[in-house]
């Protein structure tokens, strides 16, 4: 029997960002591990003209969930949708909620947050600051609290290249942060913006770490502990290889260069690529979130759920591999053959972009414009480009993460836990990984069907066919204007022509000889 399973039967846990990647695979693992569990209460805002529960019913109605209505068919009435809006005061939520969720909660999980790299600083602080402070302060509320875990970041701190287990101290106090964004203006935030973020590459990483130092700060006589994982993939194994939802991380760009969009990327192969299944992350939230109930370690813990230093990939080979699962399992309608490579110098990188990406969506929107068409590849590429300036800084450094309190804690499980909640990186094959990405991002994502495989194969080969009667008819107009241009070209020309012209004759001569 399973400890930790048996640990959250008949828990109340609280889940904020359960509508997110890692939260859904989160909720996910708690059903199908604890069906018993008391119930999850998840903090959700509406959207999109859909309410609450809608919202929260089309989760459970999806794929994810399959094996969970199995094994928990009354999954429905164990999850309480709250109303709450994680930007505002007391997260909006009404009275009567606040007090189920202080009287009755045993568990939290604080996954919600702002991933984005670009996100101006104000929302940021709020999103990923602020709005933890208020949580633990809901939390030092919370009479049957037995842990609060927080889910940060590996590159919070990713201007260091050696990053232990740590909270680490920034150089102008959260709180500070937080009072200057009520009163200063957005427009003299932009302008702070570069100097209070220093050598952190965006908002993003800075108001992660900001987090981290409340949490520390304010967490009181809380049981907490923090998880940082490094670059969230498609899971490996649970509840099925390849789940994924969103562009976040490698997603967006494995579509990108399936499509045939992206064609030349900035990295250096030999850098580490630290991604970490999205599986990997809950076994070890959910392994962590025990310890921490059952063990009350003295100090807030930080876990590293990282793979560099365990099991490395570096950019290259996961590029190859990428490419290698395309010729198997090739996306439909792609715009060109999927063909990327790395470039590692700007000079390069910007002759690539002009050449294999900014050119082909000129020519491509000229052809739309002439056939009556909206132009719509300019405003995509150029979508592109800025994805890939803002995540040529994490493609080109390699980090090395110390894991002492993760494998501390995989050996504090029993052989049983370690199997039910596996999150040694170790035993990760990456090819098979990789192949299932891609496969996943095919299905889940593009939700594109296997039946039409041979048909994308075939628009591949007519692209091909396409790309050498292009570079042919280019090369023959090009050799034109030469020859007209310039007498070398014009002897060169002829040169060649007559020597085929002999070549030709002495092949048919000899040939009638010998009939
Ligand atoms: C040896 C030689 C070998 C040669 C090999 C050859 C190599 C071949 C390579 C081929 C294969 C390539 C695959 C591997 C590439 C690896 C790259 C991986 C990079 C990963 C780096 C991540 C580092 C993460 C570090 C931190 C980790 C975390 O903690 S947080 C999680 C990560 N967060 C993110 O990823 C968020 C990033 N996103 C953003 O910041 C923003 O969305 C944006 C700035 C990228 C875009 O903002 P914008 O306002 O322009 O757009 P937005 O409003 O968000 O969306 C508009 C439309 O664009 C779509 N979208 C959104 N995000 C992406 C995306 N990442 N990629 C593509 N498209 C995206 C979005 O859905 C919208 O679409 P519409 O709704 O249709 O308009
Ligand atoms: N993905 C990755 O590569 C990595 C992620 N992480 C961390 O993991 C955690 C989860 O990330 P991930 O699942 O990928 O992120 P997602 O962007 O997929 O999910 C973010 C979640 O936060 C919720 N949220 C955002 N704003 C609000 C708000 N104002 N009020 C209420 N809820 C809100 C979103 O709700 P809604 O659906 O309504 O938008 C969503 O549920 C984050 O803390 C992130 O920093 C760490 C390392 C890597």
């Amino acid at each position: 029997m399973s400890m930790i399973a048996a640990f959250y039967g008949g828990k109340s846990i609280l889940i904020t960002g359960a509508t997110g990647f890692l939260g859904k695979v989160l909720m996910e693992k708690l059903f199908r591990t604890s069906p018993d569990l008391k119930v999850i209460y998840v903090l959700v805002r509406p959207k999109q003209g859909q309410t609450l529960q809608q919202r929260v019913f089309q989760i459970l109605d999806s794929k994810l969930f399959e094996k969970v209505k199995e094994v928990c068919p009354n999954v429905h009435e164990k999850i309480r949708a709250i109303s709450a809006d994680l930007n505002q005061n007391d997260f909006a939520i009404s009275k009567e909620d606040m007090q189920e969720l202080l009287s009755h909660t045993n568990i939290v999980f604080h996954c919600a947050a702002t991933v984005r790299f670009d996100d101006h600083l104000r929302h940021a602080v709020q999103l990923n600051v602020t709005a933890t402070q208020q949580l633990l302060l809901m939390a030092s509320q919370m009479p049957k609290l037995e842990a609060f875990i927080h889910i940060s970041t590996a590159f919070s701190n990713c201007n260091l290249k050696h990053i232990d287990e740590v909270v680490y101290p920034c150089p102008v106090e959260p709180k500070k942060i937080i009072d200057s964004m009520e009163w200063l203006d957005d427009a003299i935030i932009d302008e702070i913006t570069p100097k209070l973020i220093g050598d952190q590459p965006n908002t993003y990483t800075y108001t992660k770490a900001l987090g981290e130092v409340v949490v520390q700060q304010e967490g009181g006589n809380l049981n907490i502990a923090i998880i940082r994982p490094s670059i969230v993939g498609a899971t490996w194994q649970e509840p099925f290889p390849g789940w994924v939802d969103n562009l976040n991380g490698p997603s967006g760009l494995i579509i990108a260069a399936g499509k045939g969009f992206l064609r030349s990327i900035r990295a250096t192969p030999m850098a580490v690529a630290d991604l970490i299944p999205a599986d990997t992350v809950v076994n070890l939230t959910l392994a962590v979130g025990w310890y921490t109930a059952v063990h009350r370690p003295k100090s807030t813990l930080v876990y590293h759920c990282t793979s560099g230093n365990l099991n490395p990939c570096n950019w290259g080979k996961m590029g190859l591999q990428v490419l290698a699962t395309f010729e198997k399992i090739p996306f439909e309608r792609a715009f060109r053959r999927p063909n990327a490579d790395f470039t590692t110098n700007n000079i390069t990188t910007h002759y690539w972009n002009a050449v294999s990406h900014r050119a082909p969506a000129i020519i491509y929107d000229f052809y739309l414009r002439l056939t009556g068409r909206k132009p719509r590849m300019t405003k995509l590429m150029n979508r592109l480009l800025r994805t890939l300036s803002m995540v040529e800084y994490f493609i080109n450094r390699s980090w090395e993460w110390s894991t002492y309190n993760t494998e501390m804690l995989m050996s504090a499980l029993s052989p049983e836990d370690q199997r039910v909640f596996n999150f040694d990186v170790r035993q990760l094959n990456w090819l098979e990984y990789i192949e299932n990405y891609v496969l996943g991002v095919k299905k889940y994502l593009l939700k594109e069907d296997m039946a039409g495989i041979p048909e994308a194969k075939q628009h591949l080969k007519r692209l091909r066919n396409i790309h050498y009667l292009f570079n042919t008819a280019l090369f023959l107009i090009a050799w034109r204007l030469l020859i007209a241009r310039s007498q070398v070209a014009r002897n060169v020309w002829f040169f060649i022509v007559s020597f085929c012209y002999k070549f030709l004759s002495y092949f048919r001569a000899s040939s009638t000889l010998n009939a």
